[in-house]
């Protein structure tokens, strides 16, 4: 039947009825597209989400967010493989570029919004498609260390424009992350107990006095949490899904932007899927929420799959 195919674009996707595409799934149709120019999009999408991710929140959706931070710290690696655990998502998404004629650029960036669509909780991050081909290749890029002062690394995010509030809104990416080189001997370990959930519990059970078990905390996270200068930013988002998705979703665009020119770019954000809603999911039927509510598996799989459905 004949549907609006308005989508709020940039939001956290709200968990509303806004099914976009019209088919109940929250997957916007290439048949609806508004803007000709994100008509190839739709295509790349279901290349990202459905071969490469299969529509959850595994290695690649993860590996995929790290590699969008990565391209924003060093635009000139682009898709070229290096040591930081990133050459597999890297060889997964290097063919696209070719196949689709679209820039490297672009098929990263988007990899890296749909890399958080994948993790139910995940907020919409508005997306741009238009990115230049990287014009040479540099030195191998630094990502700061986990290991770095607080002030080290407020200032190297300072200098890439994100404000300490910024940075402390995409360190949450590390809900959904796992270490391999930091301590290899615990290769595999997750940040937070809900690796596969876009969450805020990251945050509350960094700053806890001991680790959550079987996690892996990074020096680097668990300084902010307790440091005098960022402490207030990370307090934010302890406990505070809605803020968390709103102010992440807003520096991940940032961080998509930089060194572009934003007016020579298309938002696309037009095929993006519905965010999965955690309120929806957790176990505690009525009542004031816990700080972090336990999300019920059943509810969490039935989402996916209603939510993912098109690409498991
Ligand atoms: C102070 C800034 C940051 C530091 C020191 C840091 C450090 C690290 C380290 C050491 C790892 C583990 C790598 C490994 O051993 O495999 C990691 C993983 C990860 N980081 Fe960060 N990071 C920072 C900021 C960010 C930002 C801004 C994002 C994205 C918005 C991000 C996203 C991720 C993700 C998704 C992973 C997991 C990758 C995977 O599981 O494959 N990080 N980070």
């Amino acid at each position: 039947s004949p549907h609006s195919t308005k989508r709020k674009g940039g939001d956290d996707g709200g968990g509303d009825d806004d099914d976009n595409g019209g088919n109940g799934n929250g997957i916007p149709t290439v048949d609806n597209a508004k803007n000709p120019l994100c008509k190839p999009w739709y295509a790349i999408r279901d290349a990202i989400m459905g071969d490469i991710y299969h529509g959850r929140c595994g290695d690649p959706a993860r590996a995929a967010i790290r590699l969008a931070f990565h391209d924003a710290v060093d635009p000139n690696e682009v898709l070229r493989p290096d040591n930081n655990g990133l050459q597999n998502i890297v060889s997964l998404l290097q063919p696209l570029p070719a196949q689709f004629n679209v820039s490297a650029g672009d098929v990263l960036h988007l990899a890296g919004v749909l890399g958080v669509l994948a993790c139910p909780g995940g907020p919409a991050v508005t997306t741009y498609i238009g990115r230049p081909a990287p014009k040479n290749i540099a030195p191998d890029g630094l990502l700061p260390n986990p290991n770095s002062a607080v002030k080290v690394l407020t200032d190297r995010f300072a200098d890439m424009g994100f404000s300490i509030r910024e940075l402390m809104a995409l360190i949450g990416a590390h809900s959904t992350g796992k270490q391999r080189f930091v301590d290899a001997a615990l290769a595999g370990s997750s940040f937070d107990s809900t690796v596969d959930i876009w969450d805020v519990r990251f945050y509350s059970e960094t700053q806890n006095s001991t680790a959550a078990p079987g996690t892996f905390r990074l020096n680097s996270d668990v300084n902010f949490s307790h440091n005098a200068t960022t402490q207030k930013d990370y307090n934010r988002f302890v406990g505070n899904q809605d803020n968390w998705a709103r102010e992440y979703a807003n520096a991940h665009e940032k961080m998509s932007l930089l060194g572009l020119d934003q007016s020579t770019l298309t938002d696309c954000s037009e095929i993006l899927p519905q965010s999965i809603d955690l309120k929806d999911l957790s176990t505690s039927s009525s009542g004031k929420q816990p700080t972090d509510p336990v999300i019920d598996p059943v509810k969490l799989e039935a989402a996916i799959q209603k939510y993912r459905s098109i690409w498991l």
